[in-house]
């Protein structure tokens, strides 16, 4: 019997999982890795750490089985800088919800302009994509041995095919997730990298997200093919199968993060959703998506846990929420990042509102779970605001929607029934889909469809007065967010 593996690079720990022709789970295994805050609202993850998890869960989850490709999928954006000869990086990475770069946007602003930007790329000028953290590490030191062609940029699907197989790629996936590519020749555009001053030497090729990258060099995976990469919430819309316009997905891990397949058009959303590329199979035409990104959701619970001890596991604040009837009157806008979409208010910052002497820590769980309704309510909205056929269902996944009082919630504010499949491991189902298919381990999508299954469905239940009057006190609290920062 022959299997397929997918790595699961992710924010907060690396997976990897090794999947059988009909999709199901054949082994598991996960290593945590720091999450570093060397200053507010600087997260950085060590990358040389990173890749020392990846190797044991690849060990650990493959051992004696034989893989006939393995993919990769990965935290997006976030942003490392290495050394072309000794393989070590120059620096930590910049992780994803870092909001470090406020010099380097307005840089990007004068050079190139906000609107030429989003015309070009799909993406607004926000601190959460990779371009300016690149130019940020550029500004802090790396700059003349970038120049000199010493250094290599990558996201971590880069990174870890650079160390699994000596090339120096990146997907269409996560490089439309850079400022630094268009998303018309789906190449890096020559003319931002001239504005913005990057070095094109330093950056990888741009590979579709399912073709033989190159065999793995060494390890229990020495010799088996690398097939496929994809940004994880890309991978998801994959492994969800929404392979048809209209399809969408939500992913509701350490962020949250909607996807709406939108065919082999991009699609300009003017709501503050991102146009990015949701796949691209070989020499297919390349498949967008608009994308909703929800900076704090599953974070704002383990924020309870870690930060207050309101909980001792993510699991427990059901549990607690449980204990009240409601939110006692209190929101919480977990706007730690500032706001993403669709917002994209880089100086908002969290608020906790609505208090009086009656609530208590079970409000405040129900609160904490409610932001990601709500949030999650707002990215549809926006998708309705920009003419897209209304949702008929979403299908969801990730950690967050084993919490059925979370599914309930959020049925209940979007008004539409919300449906998790069987396999909640979407994002590495995705990554290992697109290598099979790369392999012909699959024939095709078609199978791939068939292979999908529901476990549960949650339907509208909450009468829809009440369901707005509450929208219009988390739209109140959200305005207390603003020019925080
Ligand atoms: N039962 C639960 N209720 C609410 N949140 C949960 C629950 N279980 C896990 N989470 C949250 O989900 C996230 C983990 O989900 P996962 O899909 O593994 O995320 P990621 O891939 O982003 O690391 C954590 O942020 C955790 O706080
Ligand atoms: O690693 P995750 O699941 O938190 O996903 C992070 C996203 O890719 C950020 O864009």
């Amino acid at each position: 019997m022959s299997y397929i593996a997918a790595i699961d690079q992710g924010t907060t720990s690396s997976r990897c999982i090794v999947f059988d022709a009909a999709g199901s789970i054949v082994s598991v295994a996960q290593r945590e890795h720091r999450q570093i805050f060397p200053r507010p609202g600087w997260v950085e993850h060590d990358a040389a750490e990173i890749w020392a998890a990846v190797q044991e869960v690849v060990a650990e989850a493959v051992g004696d089985l034989e893989i006939t490709a393995v993919g990769i999928t990965n935290q997006r954006e976030t942003t490392l800088v290495w050394d072309r000869a000794t393989g070590e990086p120059a620096a930590n990475a910049i992780v994803w919800q870092d909001t470090r770069t406020d010099e380097q946007l307005r840089r990007f602003d004068a050079a190139f302009g906000e609107k030429a930007f989003h015309e070009r790329t799909g993406l607004p000028l926000a601190p959460y994509f990779a371009g300016s953290k690149l130019a940020w590490l550029l500004d802090n030191g790396l700059r003349a041995r970038a120049e000199r062609g010493e250094l290599l940029f990558g996201t971590m699907d880069s990174w870890l095919i650079w160390k699994l197989t000596g090339k120096h790629l990146t997907d269409v996936t996560n490089a439309s997730r850079t400022l630094l590519m268009s998303l018309k020749t789906l190449d890096w555009d020559p003319e931002i990298l001239a504005a913005v001053d990057i070095p094109a030497i330093m950056l990888p090729e741009i590979r579709s997200s399912a073709e033989v990258y190159g065999e793995v060099t060494s390890g229990p995976l020495a010799g088996v093919p690398l097939a496929s990469a994809l940004g994880d919430q890309q991978a998801a819309l994959f492994g969800q199968t929404c392979f048809a316009p209209g399809e969408a997905k939500c992913t509701y891990g350490t962020g949250s993060f909607l996807l709406l397949n939108t065919g082999t058009t991009p699609v300009r959303s003017q709501h503050g959703l991102l146009t990015t590329v949701g796949y691209r199979i070989g020499d297919e035409p390349a498949v967008y998506a608009l994308e909703g990104s929800i900076a704090v959701t599953g974070s704002l619970i383990q924020w309870l846990r870690d930060n207050l001890g309101l909980i001792s596991s993510a699991a427990e604040v059901e549990e607690l929420a449980r204990t009240v009837p409601d939110n006692g009157g209190c929101y919480l806008v977990p706007a730690f990042s500032g706001l993403f979409a669709p917002h994209w208010r880089a100086d908002a910052r969290g608020v906790l509102v609505g208090l009086t002497g009656f609530v208590n820590k079970g409000h405040l769980a129900r609160a904490a779970l409610e932001a990601t309704g709500w949030q999650t309510r707002e990215v549809i909205d926006a998708m309705n605001a920009d003419g897209r056929t209304p949702l008929a269902a979403l299908r969801v996944d990730g950690g967050m929607t084993q919490n059925t009082l979370l599914m309930q919630f959020l049925a209940d504010v979007l008004r539409v029934p919300v449906i998790r499949p069987t396999v909640a491991e979407t994002t590495c189902l995705g990554a290992a889909y697109a290598a099979g298919l790369a392999v012909g381990f699959w024939p095709g999508t078609d199978a791939l469809r068939a292979n999908w299954r529901q476990d549960a469905s949650w339907q509208p239940a909450w009468p829809a007065a009440e369901v707005d009057r509450e929208l219009g006190q988390w739209r109140k609290a959200v305005q207390r967010t603003l020019d925080w920062a």
